[in-house]
Parts: C-alpha cells; structure tokens; sequence
C-alpha cells in the first residue's frame, strides 16, 4: 500500500484557451474535488466563481488561480440557505452569465443506518439533493442563455447502494432520477446535465471522516488499487463541458478504479 495517496499526476489533455469567455458557477469551490475544479476550468481561460462557507478555503483558491488564464471571483454562502444561495446564483449569472454549473458541495458522515437518526437524514437529504435541485433550478434561465451544461458530482456506485452510506446513497440517487428527467426536460433549451461518480478522493474532507486503515480498506476494494485524483475528476468535468460533450446528457459517469463493479467500496461499513 502506498503511504502517500495523493502523488502528482497529470491528467490534463484539453486544449489551452478552450473556455475563453465561458464562465462558472461551482459551489464547494474551496477544497478538494471543488478547488481542483476551479484550478483546471481557469487554467482553461474561464470565469469562474465559487461559493462555499468558509471565506479562508475561497481566499485560498483564489490565491492558487492568480496569474491562470481565467478569473476565480467568489462569495461564501451556505447551499442550504435556500433564499440566499438563490439570490447568489441570480447576482452571477446577470453579471457574468452561467455556462456551466458545478455542483460539488456536498458530503455526509458515515453511520449504519440504524444510527442515523431523523435529523441526521434530513441534513445529508437537504445538502446533497435539496440545495442541488434549489441551484439547478435557480441557474435554469442563465443555462438557457448559453445553452449551458451541469455537472453533479455525485459517488461512485450510487446506483447500488454503499454501507454505512445509506443517506448519502439514497440523496444521490435522487440526484441522478433529478439529473435524468430535467436532461429530458432541458433538452430543448440546448442545456445538458450530467452526474460524476468519484470513487475513493482522497481529499482532507475524506480524511476527517475515515482514518487511514478505512482508507486502506477503499482503496485496497477498488479493483484497480488506486484512488482517483482530484485531477481527473476535473478534467472530466472540463470534457464534459466542452464541445466534445455535445451529446452527453441524463449520464451517470462512474471514475473510479472500477469500485461501483468489484468487491465493493459498498461493502464495507462504517466503523
Ligand atoms: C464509499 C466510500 C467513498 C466515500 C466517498 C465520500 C466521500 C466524501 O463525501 S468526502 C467529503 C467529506 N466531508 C464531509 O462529508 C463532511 C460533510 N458533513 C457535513 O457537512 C455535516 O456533517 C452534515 C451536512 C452531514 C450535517 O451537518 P449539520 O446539519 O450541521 O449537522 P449537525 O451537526 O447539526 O447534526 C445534524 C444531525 O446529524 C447527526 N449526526 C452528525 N454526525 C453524525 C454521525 N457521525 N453519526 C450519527 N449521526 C450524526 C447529529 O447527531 C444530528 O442529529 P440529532 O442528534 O438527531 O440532532
Ligand atoms: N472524497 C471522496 O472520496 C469523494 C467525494 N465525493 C463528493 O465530492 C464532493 C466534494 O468532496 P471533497 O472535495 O472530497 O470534500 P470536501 O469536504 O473537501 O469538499 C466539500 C466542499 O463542500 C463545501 N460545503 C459543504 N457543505 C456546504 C454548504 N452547506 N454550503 C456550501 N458549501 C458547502 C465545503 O466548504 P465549506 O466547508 O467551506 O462550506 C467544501 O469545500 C462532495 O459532494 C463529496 O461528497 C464523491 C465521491 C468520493
């Protein structure tokens, strides 16, 4: 087992200059999967503005995007805050327009299910499927605008269930029937949405809810071995929002080691 998950790798391939005057909308823009995100799409030549709660994360981005291509703008706000990321989303997309959308905040705890209880479910069901659908909706006229495209970053093996996930799976599962019928909905307005499935990242956020013998334990049930990188999952995000994804919609797209196929992340549980 490796001791370090989180070497350097280049997954870069798209062209320079391919999101000149595009811009962005991501939330949990200050950390892990959300950063490397923005990193990518403002290396590309993007606007880009990201939200999150906690303004230092975003400072942070902020200062890592400086002298990119592209321009990184960002306000804190709570996703869960209905009225107020609303009017977030209303204030960027009349000034700078959305042309893609990324919905990555997000997150859950670990717990049987017998032990989450009424209020736990609720807080995982409100961040990773209500907030997503209140963003969504409230990006649809910008969207629209641009025929423009949104990306979910969802969990590898949503589709079949996950110990100790039971929350987490069932909000994204939600998020997937959301992201199919508004595909079929949305297809006349030229906007395409599709969901990402990371397998194991391994991201500070991943590490404060599993220690490092949990950790072992996922990567070591992900057929290929290794974990994803925030890289890739960026760069997937970029593809799927540039030309070459002009068809792509209503997708549930699963890059992860093969996890969602063997022994299974899904199998072991919390503890
Ligand atoms: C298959 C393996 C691959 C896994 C891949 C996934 C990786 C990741 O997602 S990495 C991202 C990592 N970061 C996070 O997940 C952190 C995100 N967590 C949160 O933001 C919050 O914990 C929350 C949204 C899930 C809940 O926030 P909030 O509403 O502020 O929560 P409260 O503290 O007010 O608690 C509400 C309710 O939830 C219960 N609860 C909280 N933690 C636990 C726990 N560990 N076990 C059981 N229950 C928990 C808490 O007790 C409250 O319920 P009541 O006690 O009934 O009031
Ligand atoms: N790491 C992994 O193995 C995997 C992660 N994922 C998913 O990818 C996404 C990103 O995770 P990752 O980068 O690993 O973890 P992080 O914890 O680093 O990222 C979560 C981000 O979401 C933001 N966020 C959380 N709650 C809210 C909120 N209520 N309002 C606004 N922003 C919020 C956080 O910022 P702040 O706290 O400042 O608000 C943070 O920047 C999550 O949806 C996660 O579940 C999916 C598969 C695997």
């Amino acid at each position: 087992m490796s001791s370090s998950y989180n070497e350097p790798y280049d997954a870069s391939v798209l062209r320079d200059g391919l999101f000149v005057e595009k811009s962005a909308f991501v939330s949990g823009a200050g950390s892990g999967i959300g950063r490397a995100i923005v990193l990518r799409l403002v290396e590309l030549g993007m606007s880009v503005f990201g939200t999150g709660r906690r303004v230092e994360m975003l400072e942070e981005t902020a200062k890592r995007a400086g002298g990119k291509a592209g321009t990184f703008t960002y306000k804190p706000c709570n996703v869960r805050e209905t009225e107020a990321i609303e009017a977030l989303v209303r204030e960027v997309g009349e000034a700078q327009g959305i042309d893609l959308l990324v919905n990555n905040a997000g997150g859950q705890f670990f717990a049987p299910g017998t032990q989450i209880s009424r209020r736990g479910w609720d807080s995982v069901i409100d961040l990773n499927l209500s907030a997503v659908f209140t963003v969504t909706k409230a990006a649809h006229p910008y969207l629209k605008a641009r025929r423009g495209s949104v990306a979910n970053i969802s969990l590898s093996g949503v589709d079949r269930g996950s110990m100790g996930l039971a929350h987490s799976i069932a909000a994204r599962a939600g998020v997937l029937g959301m992201t199919r019928s508004l595909a079929l909905e949305w297809a006349k307005d030229g906007i395409r949405l599709n969901c990402i499935g990371p397998g194991t990242v391994v991201t500070e956020g991943l590490a404060v809810e599993a220690a490092r013998p949990m950790l072992d334990r996922l990567v070591e049930a992900t057929p290929m071995g290794i974990p994803t990188s925030v890289e890739e999952v960026a760069e997937l995000v970029a593809f799927l929002a540039s030309p070459a994804g002009r068809l792509m919609t209503g997708q549930l797209i699963q890059i992860d080691g093969a996890a969602h196929l063997g022994p299974g992340l899904h199998m072991i549980a919390a503890e």
